[in-house]
C-alpha cells in the first residue's frame, strides 16, 4: 500500500504538466505548427551555437543568449541559427517560408534550428522557442511561420495622459515578445508633437527619454515611429516646411528610424490635400529616400474615416493620386470608431491608390474616459489581410490594461483566419496575470462596454450572466415573481464579483502597474458586486415594513458611493454599466416601488438620475452623455472637429426649472468664433431669452455666459451664421446656485 502516496504523486504531477501543456499555445498562433505528440527532450542545459554572420549586430543572438546561458563550444547539441542565405542553415533554406518576417524552427533530439527570411523573421523565431522554453520539456515541434499583416503594432495616439516612460518600456518589451513590428509615437497632448511646439527639438531631458525608448524598440525589433501633428498651425511655406524637416532630423539623430506626419482633428489652412500632399511627397524625395535606411513615411489624413468624407470633394482622390506610391495612408474605418471588414476596404483603397493602412481606434477610450475597455477584441473580418499594409491598435491611456486588447490584435493580425476571439481573450488575461487570471477575467468580463457615447460604438458585456439577468428581471418586473434559478446565478456572480475585487486589490507584486491604473474602477467593481447583492435581499422583503429599510439605505448609501469615487476622473467611474447596474437599478426600483404601494411609502424608488437630457439636431453632438456631480452638470467633450451646419442647435433640458451660477462653454475657437452662435434659456420652453457670450479670458478659450441667478429649464446654442462651422467641443458645463 506505501506505493500509493507515490503513484499519486507522480499522477498529480504529470497532471499537471498536462494543463500547463494542454492551456499552452504559442502566441501569436503559428501558421504551421506540429509536434511530435509521443516524444519531447529536456531542455538542454549547454549547446554549441553555430550562428550565421548575418546576425552580428541584430537582436535575435542576444535574446537567445539571454533564454540559453551555457554555451559551450563541445557541446554535443548544437543550435544552428541565420537567415536565408547564410551557409549555417543552408540545408533548411526550402522550408523557411518565403515571407517577409518568416521563419523555420525545428526542435530535434540533438539541434534546434531557427532559420529566418531575414533579421526579424530570425528573431521571431528565437520568441517561438522562447515560448517553448516555459514548458518543463522541449517537444519536438516544427514551425513554418510568417505574418499575414506586413506592419502590426500599436499608434500612442490618444488624447490624456500620455503613457510614461516606465509604461512605454513595458509595452515595447511585450511587442517584441507578441511579434508586433512597429510603434508610432504621437500623443496628442505631447506639446512637440503637436501645436505649440511641434517645430521646437525635444528639451534635453526629453529627447534623452525618446532615445532610451528607440534603443528598447529595437533591442525588440520594433519599427519606432515618431509622428508630428503640425495641422492646426502650419504655414505652407519654406520656412515650416524646413523647420518640420529639422524637427525629423533631429528625431533621426537621436536613433528614429520611421516618420509620420497625422493631420487628423484639423480645421483650417492645413487640411488642404494638395498641400499636404505636396509637403509629404518633398520629406518623401528629400528626407525619407535620402537617407535610406528609414521605414516608409505615413501619414494620417484629415478626412481619415468614411462618415467625414465627402468622396466628390477630392480630398481623398488627391490624396490617392498626388501622393509618393511607398508613402503610406491611415483609416480608421467607415467611422471614427469602427470594426473593419472587406466593404471598408472595398471603399477606401480604390480611393487612396494603394492598401490603406489601419488605425484601429480600439481599445482607446478618451471618448469614455469614465470606462475601461477590457473586453475581447471581436467584429473584424477574418479574411482582409492582403486588403492592408498594416493594422495599428489606438489604446487607452491606460496601458496595462490596454495589454488585454493588444495581445489579441497581434494575435489577429499575424494569422487572421485562425483568429479566435475568446481564446485570444483569455489567454490575453492569463498572460497578464497568470496567478489572477480567474479574478482578472470575472472583472474584464464586466468591464467592456462604453455606455452611451459620442461615436455609438459599444460592445457586448456580462456575456455569461445575460440570461440569468435578464431572466431574474423579467419574471420579476411582470409576475412580481423571483426566478430562482437566475437569482441564485446572480447571487452567485455577486459574490465572484466581490471577491474579485477583493483578490485583485490585494494580489501585491504579480501586476502593480496594472492594479494601480485599475484600483478605481475596481473599487467600483467591488461596490458594484455589493449593489448586487442588497438588491437581490431587497427583492425578498417588500412585505416586511421592518426589514425592507435597512436594505434600501444600504444601496442607496452605495448608489451614492458609486458616482463620486475618484477626484481623478471628475466624469466618474464606471463599471458593469452595460448589463449589471442597469438590472440591479430596475430591481431596486421595482422592489421599492411594491414597498410604497404595500405601506402607502414614499422611499426613493430612483436608482440613477441624471436632471440633464441632451438633444441636437449635430450629427456628431446628439449621443454625448450628459453627467450630473453634485452642482455640476456637464455634456461629455469631444475630441474631433465638429461640422457644425447652419441652424443646427444644441438643446440641455432640465428635469424641474434650477437656479445656474455659472455656464461655461469652450469650442476651442477665437473670440470671433463664438459670433457665429447664439445662446439662449428658457423657463417653458416656448419663450427665449438671448444670453450672452463673453470671453472669460482672452481669446481662445472658455466662454462664460451671463446667467448667473437665472431660473431655467432649458438651455439652447444655435449656430445662426448661415453656414457650416468647424469648431471643437471641449467643455459645457454649468453649476447651480447652492
Ligand atoms: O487619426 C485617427 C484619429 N484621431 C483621433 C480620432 O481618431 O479619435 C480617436 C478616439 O477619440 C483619438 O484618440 C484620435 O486622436
Amino acid at each position: 500500500m506505501k506505493r500509493k502516496p507515490l503513484l499519486l504523486g507522480i499522477i498529480s504531477l504529470l497532471a499537471t504538466a498536462t494543463i500547463h501543456a494542454q492551456e499552452f499555445r504559442l502566441q501569436p498562433t503559428p501558421q504551421n505548427y506540429t509536434v511530435q505528440q509521443d516524444d519531447s527532450i529536456s531542455i538542454p542545459r549547454q549547446y554549441r551555437l553555430m550562428a550565421g554572420n548575418s546576425l552580428n549586430n541584430g537582436t535575435a543572438l542576444p535574446l537567445l543568449r539571454s533564454l540559453m546561458p551555457e554555451e559551450a563550444p563541445d557541446a554535443a547539441f548544437r543550435i544552428y541559427i541565420g537567415t536565408k542565405g547564410d551557409k549555417v542553415v543552408s540545408s533548411y533554406r526550402k522550408r523557411i517560408p518565403q515571407k517577409s518576417e518568416g521563419y523555420f524552427l525545428k526542435i530535434e533530439k540533438d539541434r534546434i534550428i531557427i532559420a529566418g527570411a531575414d533579421e526579424r523573421g530570425t528573431y521571431y523565431g528565437v520568441q517561438t522557442l522562447a515560448q517553448l522554453l516555459t514548458l518543463d520539456k522541449l517537444p519536438l515541434a516544427e514551425v513554418a511561420d510568417y505574418p499575414d499583416v506586413p506592419y502590426r503594432g500599436v499608434v500612442e495616439g490618444f488624447y490624456g495622459t500620455p503613457w510614461s516612460q516606465e509604461d512605454r518600456i513595458r509595452q515595447l518589451d511585450f511587442y517584441g515578445r507578441n511579434k508586433m513590428n512597429v510603434y508610432l509615437y504621437g500623443p496628442k497632448d505631447d506639446p512637440y508633437h503637436s501645436t505649440p511646439h511641434w517645430r521646437k527639438p525635444y528639451p534635453a531631458q526629453e529627447a534623452e527619454r525618446l532615445k532610451q525608448l528607440v534603443d528598447r524598440a529595437r533591442d525588440n525589433n520594433v519599427i519606432f515611429y515618431w509622428a508630428i501633428h503640425p495641422g492646426q498651425d502650419i504655414r505652407w511655406n519654406e520656412e515650416d516646411r524646413e523647420l518640420l524637416l529639422q524637427k525629423f532630423e533631429s528625431m533621426y539623430q537621436l536613433g528614429v528610424r520611421g516618420f509620420a506626419v497625422f493631420f487628423d482633428d484639423i480645421s483650417g489652412e492645413g487640411t488642404k490635400a494638395d498641400k499636404q500632399a505636396e509637403l509629404l511627397n518633398y520629406i518623401d524625395n528629400h528626407f525619407v529616400q535620402v537617407k535610406k535606411d528609414v521605414a516608409p513615411l505615413v501619414m494620417c489624413p484629415t478626412e481619415y474615416n468614411k462618415s467625414w468624407t465627402k468622396v466628390e470633394g477630392g480630398y481623398l482622390t488627391t490624396l490617392g493620386e498626388k501622393l509618393n506610391k511607398d508613402i503610406q495612408i491611415m483609416w480608421t474605418g467607415n467611422r471614427v470608431i469602427a470594426t473593419i471588414d472587406r466593404p471598408t476596404l472595398d471603399f477606401i483603397n480604390p480611393l487612396i491608390k494603394r492598401k490603406a493602412y489601419i488605425w484601429w481606434n480600439f481599445p482607446v477610450s478618451d471618448y469614455v474616459r469614465d470606462h475601461l475597455l477590457m473586453g475581447p477584441v471581436y467584429g473584424n473580418g477574418l479574411d482582409i489581410e492582403d486588403g492592408m499594409s498594416a493594422f495599428v491598435s489606438n489604446p487607452m491611456e491606460h496601458a496595462e490594461a490596454s495589454k488585454i486588447s493588444l495581445y489579441s490584435v497581434a494575435d489577429y493580425t499575424w494569422n487572421m483566419e485562425k483568429f479566435d476571439s475568446d481564446t485570444s481573450w483569455r489567454h490575453a488575461i492569463k498572460d497578464l496575470m497568470p496567478l489572477h487570471a480567474e479574478y482578472l477575467e470575472t472583472f474584464a468580463a464586466h468591464n467592456s462596454d462604453l455606455g452611451k457615447n459620442g461615436h455609438g460604438f459599444r460592445r457586448e458585456e456580462s456575456i455569461r450572466l445575460q440570461p440569468a439577468l435578464s431572466a431574474l428581471l423579467k419574471s420579476y418586473l411582470e409576475k412580481g415573481e423571483i426566478d430562482e434559478t437566475a437569482y441564485n446565478q446572480v447571487d452567485e456572480e455577486c459574490r465572484k464579483i466581490i471577491l474579485s475585487a477583493d483578490m485583485l486589490l490585494a494580489s501585491g507584486n504579480e501586476n502593480r502597474p496594472l492594479i494601480d491604473e485599475i484600483r478605481p474602477w475596481l473599487t467600483q467593481f467591488k461596490l458594484v458586486g455589493e449593489y448586487g447583492k442588497t438588491v437581490l435581499e431587497m427583492m425578498r422583503l417588500p412585505q416586511q415594513e421592518k426589514a425592507f429599510l435597512p436594505g434600501h439605505a444600504h444601496a442607496q448609501a452605495l448608489q451614492t458611493l458609486m458616482t463620486d469615487n475618484d477626484a481623478r476622473y471628475p466624469q466618474g467611474v464606471k463599471s458593469g454599466s452595460g448589463q449589471l447596474m442597469p438590472t440591479f437599478d430596475a430591481l431596486f426600483e421595482a422592489s421599492t416601488k411594491q414597498y410604497n404601494q404595500r405601506f402607502h411609502t414614499a422611499l426613493n424608488a430612483r436608482a440613477v438620475y441624471s436632471p440633464y437630457t441632451l438633444e441636437s439636431n449635430v450629427q456628431q453632438l446628439a449621443l454625448l452623455p450628459t453627467q450630473q456631480k453634485g452642482k455640476e452638470g456637464s455634456i461629455a467633450p469631444s475630441n474631433e472637429v465638429i461640422l457644425w451646419q447652419a441652424g443646427g442647435s444644441l438643446t440641455l433640458s432640465m428635469d424641474r426649472p434650477r437656479v445656474l451660477a455659472t455656464l461655461r462653454i469652450d469650442l476651442g475657437t477665437k473670440e470671433e468664433g463664438y459670433t457665429h452662435f447664439r445662446l439662449e434659456t428658457s423657463l417653458d420652453g416656448k419663450t427665449w431669452r438671448n444670453a450672452n457670450l463673453q470671453s472669460v479670458w482672452k481669446g481662445y478659450t472658455m466662454q462664460k455666459a451671463d446667467v448667473e441667478g437665472q431660473k431655467v429649464l432649458k438651455i439652447r446654442l444655435t449656430n445662426t451664421s448661415g453656414s457650416e462651422q468647424k469648431v471643437y467641443f471641449k467643455a459645457f458645463r454649468l453649476t447651480e446656485q447652492e
